[in-house]
């Protein structure tokens, strides 16, 4: 144990030195000796020693007694005087210095160290009682209640300054009012008058709580909702001192409260009545609490729903796991929150629910999960109706086939898998022949109804993992997966084509169809989808040009035709509305009298890069794209005027022939088109002749002949062309009201060295002239040819033995009626 420090101010040195060597003989360790009242001062103030012996007279004018005042005052140090003077003055001075002791010299040894013991001992306790007093002070000072305590007659001796905040009073004024006209209490109940706790306390000697929620009415006449509560003081011996009153403004906790509270019944009335469901459930996913929107979804009663857990909804499938995956995410903090669709069950056996799940964790202060809130929102309505739009964005709605789009994405997904795999698959592209026809003769519901039967017909014809679309019109195709050998290929196509040619009975009627079928195969025709397509449409035309009712397989070449024929019918369009047709003329011969009696109008394309460019090159995509219908009537329009042109300005020709496509029968009111050129030409009917071709008149029989009446009525001349290279067929020509026949220049052409086609030139030329019909030869080139054609007495001759095709300009200057003449007497070689 260290000494204690002591310090003596002594002005003798002698009993300086005497006292020294006491106090170090009974153990204490002398830090210093001073000899006036100032070097007491700076010594204690340095060495800060633990008591002063201090003499009162001193060196200097200070004496001990003052410089006493100091160090206890100052610095805290307690001081025993050493002194021979008792007389009354003296020791009024040194009491108010606070001494700890007061020895008259001479003292005994005995004496002086009791003094010294006494005097430490004292000083420790009053240094801890201080130290107590400050850590209350400072407690009381910091903590957010109010204290007051008061003394036994419950008069305030100390407030805080929370009290003194809470009450609006400083502890200056109340100090020694009685606590109760401080503060005034009622209960906020009824706002009657309640009596302070203190002076209850102070008789029952307990402590002494509020029964009931308090308003404190302050001086100024605030009120405070208060919390309090009061304890008498009593010391050891049992005697009262006082009492402490602790409060506190609840006023911020009751908002708080009243806030929580109206949250709770906010989120309450929020969850009961919600119009879509939700639940409380564990972390486990059991249900703590459900409300009814939630039962009425799912058909269980609250009881069943509380009874189970979240897998009850999804048990088994596999939004269970997605489930599962997701609030274990939140339970982690992978996730705040999360939203989910999923499939559940209805309590009924095999409802299906769709509902959109949104869940959230609520964790305690601590950060540990209490439970989930869940909200459920029934959107299977939204669901099928979604499912809906997606099948009939995926579908063809008269079939139910899958349509392009969707087609394109299974055709995608095919052949990615079908190079992983390094094997083959075909795209049949399917086209019905002529089913226009259908549409227009039997109408759009029999067209429909037969699509339909088709699109079932082509459904049994294929493979079950084989993929069938309807791309439009009466385009189908075939995507057909996992292919061997080519042949098969060939062999699934002649049996669709063979299932469609089986007739089908629609609303009464038999119709018997025929389809073309392209093929293309991958990865031979195609690397992509659209290739693929591109190539069995082209593979398709190519089938339609070779008589239709056939398949074909895609070839290189047929992209350079297609091409082609893209190009040619871009280039068409330009033409028409650049003015690059022309039209050209060529003569038609009276056999008999040698005068020009006609000429034929053969359409022209003057291109500016390709140059001059025959119909043989355009007139088929012309015919394909349905643009020889504006070609047709503008080449009528021209060549009427034309003719009329030359009638009145006495030129070489007065009447002129037309060529008639197939589709201007189908596609135009062609009887009202003719009539409105010819008035507005101001050309006879009876000087206009209109070519029609074998093939033209049986795309539509019916058709053609009720506009062939029509047109005959009107005085129009009409003329069988290309006769002999199609049907042939005798009935046409009997029925139809048609003034003559052309015998085909591949007829012609052979003679006179083809006997077959001079027997069968007769043969024609006889049949014409028993059907009473007049007769044209196209093709005439040589003299036999004429010679023979007028010996079987053809009536009308056409070829470039008498002229090429030529601008009317080029006819007008060109042509001689006389040449003719030396041709057909015999003199023209
Ligand atoms: N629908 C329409 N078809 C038209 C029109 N203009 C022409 N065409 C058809 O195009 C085919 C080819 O016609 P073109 O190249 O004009 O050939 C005609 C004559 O130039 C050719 N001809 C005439 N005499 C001879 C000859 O002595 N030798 C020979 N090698 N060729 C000759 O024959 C074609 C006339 O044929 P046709 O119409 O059958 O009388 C052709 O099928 C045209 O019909 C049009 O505006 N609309």
């Amino acid at each position: 144990m260290l000494a204690n420090k002591i310090m003596i101010v002594e002005d003798e040195g002698i009993i300086a030195m005497d006292m020294r060597s006491q106090l170090e003989g009974f153990g204490y360790d002398v830090v210093a000796t001073a000899f006036s009242g100032q070097e007491a001062i700076t010594l204690a103030s340095r060495h800060r020693p633990e008591l002063v012996m201090m003499d009162i007279v001193l060196k200097g004018s200070m004496d001990g007694i003052s410089a006493a005042q100091t160090i206890t005052k100052s610095l805290h140090i307690p001081v025993i005087f050493l002194t021979a003077y008792s007389d009354p003055a003296t020791l009024r001075r040194a009491k108010t210095t606070g001494a700890y002791g007061y020895l008259i010299k001479p003292f005994r040894p005995d004496e002086l160290r009791a003094s010294i013991e006494v005097a430490l001992y004292k000083h420790q306790l009053e240094r801890k009682l201080k130290e107590s007093e400050q850590w209350f002070a400072k407690t009381l000072h910091c903590i957010s209640d109010a204290v007051i305590a008061t003394d036994a007659d419950g008069k305030i001796r100390f407030m805080n300054p929370v009290a003194e905040t809470v009450t609006g009073c400083q502890l200056e004024q109340a100090k020694g009012t009685v606590v109760s006209e401080l503060m005034t209490l009622l209960t906020e109940s009824n706002r009657t008058v309640i009596e302070n706790p203190v002076p209850k306390a102070l008789r029952s000697l307990a402590v002494t709580g509020l029964d009931c929620a308090t308003i404190l009415v302050t001086r100024s006449g605030a009120e405070l909702p208060i919390d309090n509560g009061a304890a008498p003081i009593i010391d050891d011996d049992g005697t009262v001192l006082g009492a402490v009153l602790v409060f506190r403004d609840v006023s911020a906790r009751r908002r708080m409260e009243n806030l929580l509270r109206e949250s709770e019944e906010r989120f309450h009335s929020a969850f009961d009545f919600a119009a879509i469901g939700m639940a409380l459930a564990s972390v486990n996913k059991r249900f703590l609490q459900v409300n009814s929107s939630l039962c009425m979804i799912f058909g269980y009663s609250a009881e069943e729903l509380l009874a189970s857990g979240l897998q009850m909804l999804t048990h088994g499938n596999d939004y269970d796991t997605l489930l599962d995956h997701y609030l274990r995410q939140v339970l982690s903090d992978e996730l705040p929150s999360f939203q989910v669709e999923v499939e559940c069950y209805h309590k009924i056996p095999g409802k299906i629910i769709w509902a959109l799940l949104s869940a959230s964790l609520v964790r305690n202060a601590a950060g540990k999960p209490q439970y989930f809130i869940i909200q459920i929102q029934d959107i299977t309505d939204r669901k099928y109706a979604e499912q809906q739009l997606i099948y009939v964005a995926n579908h063809d709605p008269l079939t139910g086939l899958l349509n392009r789009a969707q087609f394109h994405d299974r055709l995608t997904q095919t052949i990615s898998s079908a190079r992983r795999h390094a094997s083959k698959l075909a795209l049949m592209f399917l086209d019905l022949d002529r089913f226009k026809l259908i549409n227009d003769t039997l109408g759009h519901r029999v067209g429909d109804l037969l699509l339909q039967a088709v699109s079932e017909r082509l459904k049994s014809s294929i493979r079950i993992n084989d993929t069938l679309a309807r791309l439009g019109g009466d385009e189908f195709i075939v995507l057909l997966s996992d292919i061997y050998h080519i042949d098969d290929v060939a062999r699934i196509a002649q049996k669709t084509i063979e299932a469609l040619t089986q007739p089908f009975t629609l609303e009464d009627n038999d119709i018997v169809i025929t389809a073309s079928v392209g093929i293309s195969v991958f990865p031979d025709d195609g690397e992509n989808s659209q290739n693929l397509m591109m190539n069995a449409d082209t593979a398709m035309y190519l089938a339609k040009d070779r008589g239709k009712n056939n398949y074909q397989f895609y070839t290189a070449e047929m992209t350079a035709r297609s091409l082609e024929r893209m190009t040619i019918e871009r280039g068409l369009r330009h033409a028409l509305t650049h003015y690059e047709l022309k039209v050209y003329y060529q003569p038609q011969i009276d056999s008999t009298s040698g005068r020009a009696v006609s000429v034929e109008a053969l359409v022209r394309w003057q291109h500016p890069e390709w140059g001059f460019v025959y119909p043989d090159r355009f007139i088929a995509v012309a015919e394909e794209t349905g643009l020889i219908v504006p070609i047709g009537i503008w080449v009528l329009r021209t060549a009427c005027l034309q003719a009329r042109t030359w009638q009145e300005n006495d030129g070489p020709f007065t009447q002129v022939a037309v060529n008639l496509s197939p589709r201007q029968f189908i596609e135009t009111d062609l009887f009202e088109t003719i009539k409105e050129v010819l008035a507005e030409t101001g050309l006879k009917p009876c000087c206009l002749e209109l070519e029609i071709t074998e093939s033209a008149i049986m795309q539509d029989p019916e058709r053609t002949l009720q506009v062939l009446q029509q047109l005959h009525k009107l005085g129009v001349r009409l003329s069988i062309d290309d006769f002999g290279t199609g049907y042939s067929s005798l009935t046409y020509l009997r029925k139809f009201p048609v003034h003559s026949v052309k015998i085909d220049r591949s007829f012609v052409m052979d003679i006179p060295g083809d006997e077959d086609c001079m027997t069968l030139v007769r043969a024609i030329i006889a049949l014409a002239h028993e059907l009473k019909l007049k007769v044209t030869a196209e093709g005439v080139e040589t003299g036999e040819q004429m010679a023979f054609l007028t010996t079987q007495q053809c009536e009308i001759l056409q070829g470039y033995l008498f002229s090429r095709p030529a601008s009317a300009e080029q006819l007008e200057t060109d042509f001689n009626t006389a040449a003719l003449k030396t041709f057909l007497s015999g003199n023209n070689d």
